[in-house]
């Protein structure tokens, strides 16, 4: 077929998403979760910036991003808007599985509100699906606290196989520690190991006939099991954005994918 990835890994950060990065010093870190469990607030509390935060989801709807160093590293965070999938059922969704998708951070911060715990561990999972550079904040401790909710976070490490930690992001508590798990994790200095999800036998059928062919056109570029999924589910967004974060538009020869997808 002809392929050839066009820009790959840092370089789609800087010709995509307009981000620059020095080289080994930078680790770049996206911040996902549903809308309006604090994302902003964290990124405020540790970039020193003012993303606007408020009690109603929707505030945040493009990357911000902003820097700060950790252990001598400089941490650039992104801000992503909230979103409730990665099925890019609105354009909110669609930011967010890009910059997880094809920026490529060094680790990705699920944000969860600790009130609400298992309604945000649907996210949780699929980002685990798409990478296992992936750290829980279990935010909103206080209103949990408040609320009577016991939040069992060794557990929650236990079953999901990624690092959790617990934070009130308004008054800071838990960031640093926040921020060394990710840090662990952005340098492979800590080792996780995502639940593997695994569905009914039909789809995992599904899976099997065309992820050889698939892994054969994305190479080690993208996660072609998480492809395969998004195209069973008839998620036609995923080819326009390999071919414009992958191949730069008009380089990408979309015959092969075009005929797995068929089948
Ligand atoms: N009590 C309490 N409130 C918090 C905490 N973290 C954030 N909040 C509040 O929760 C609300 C939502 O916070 P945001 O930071 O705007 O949430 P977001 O996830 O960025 O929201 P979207 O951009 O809409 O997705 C704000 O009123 C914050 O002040 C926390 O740890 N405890
Ligand atoms: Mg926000």
């Amino acid at each position: 077929m002809g392929l050839s990835c066009q820009s790959c890994g840092k370089a789609v950060l800087d010709t995509k998403f307009n981000i620059k990065t020095s080289g080994q010093n930078d680790l770049v870190i996206a911040l996902a979760g549903n809308p309006n469990v604090g994302k902003s607030t964290v990124f405020n509390a540790l970039t020193g910036l003012n993303q606007h935060t408020g009690n109603w989801p929707g505030k945040t709807v493009t990357n911000a991003r902003g820097s700060f160093f950790h252990k001598g590293k400089r941490i650039i965070l992104v801000d992503l808007p909230g979103t409730y999938s990665l099925l890019a059922n609105s354009v909110e969704e669609q930011v967010a599985r890009d910059f997880i998708c094809f920026g490529e951070p060094d680790a990705t911060i699920v944000v969860t509100d600790a009130t609400c715990i298992e309604r945000n561990l649907n996210l949780a999972l699929q980002i685990m699906e798409l990478t296992d550079k992936v750290v829980l904040c279990v935010n909103l401790m206080d209103e949990a606290k408040r609320k009577g909710i016991d939040v069992n976070i060794k557990a929650l490490e236990e079953e999901l196989g990624i690092p959790a930690v617990a934070t009130t992001a308004r008054s800071g508590k838990g960031l640093r520690d926040l921020m060394d798990r990710v840090y662990n994790v952005a340098l492979a200095h800590e080792k996780t190991a995502p639940r593997p999800m695994k569905y009914t036998p039909a789809i995992e059928e599904e899976i099997e006939k065309i992820l050889p062919q698939l892994k054969e056109i994305l190479g080690d570029q993208l996660n072609a099991r998480w492809v395969a999924l998004r195209l069973i589910e008839g998620d036609a967004t995923i080819l326009e954005s390999i071919n414009n974060f992958l191949y730069d538009d008009n380089k990408f020869d979309c015959e092969g994918v075009a005929c797995v997808y068929e089948c």
